[in-house]
């Protein structure tokens, strides 16, 4: 997860209005995938450390320095989907989203599909990084 922040860490104000966001895939003790959210704010970070990954990917965990998103606002796959698709294992994650494209939904699509979800590691540092980060509240503050 240390690994993670710092990753957010380097795109911080370069994402908006998406939150910057550091993935770390690791598999048996080593680290087979990381990304972080792309400028702009897509693609997401999860996306980049699971494209890294490729099959290795397979039982994995995800150290996530913010709840997957649940749904994407185009439309397309999610980062819940996304890990599920890839066979992640567990996911961990620092701090959750309350935008409505996650809050929740995110960790409720990982744990129906039987992906184990830890939340709240490393979550002071994590949320100092998203303190001028305003969540998505509705569908009009996309437009
Ligand atoms: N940037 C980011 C997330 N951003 C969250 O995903 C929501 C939908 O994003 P979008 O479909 O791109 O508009 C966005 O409003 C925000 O709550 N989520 C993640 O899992 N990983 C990421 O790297």
């Amino acid at each position: 997860m240390r690994r993670a922040i710092a990753l957010a860490r380097t795109r911080v104000g370069l994402t908006a209005e998406n939150p910057a966001v550091g993935c770390v895939i690791v598999r048996d003790g080593v680290v087979v995938g990381e990304g972080v959210t792309g400028e702009g704010g897509r693609p997401h970070g999860e996306e980049v450390a699971l494209d890294g990954a490729a099959d290795l990917a397979r039982g994995a965990t995800a150290y996530v320095t913010l709840e997957p998103c649940g749904q994407r606002s185009s439309g397309g796959l999610s980062c819940s989907e996304r890990l599920v698709a890839a066979g992640v294992l567990r996911v961990v994650v620092a701090c959750s989203d309350s935008s409505i494209y996650a809050d929740g939904e995110g960790s409720r699509r990982l744990q129906a599909a039987g992906v184990a979800v830890d939340h709240g590691l490393m979550q002071a540092e994590a949320e100092a990084l998203y303190a001028a980060y305003r969540p998505a509240k509705s569908l009009e503050s996309r437009r």
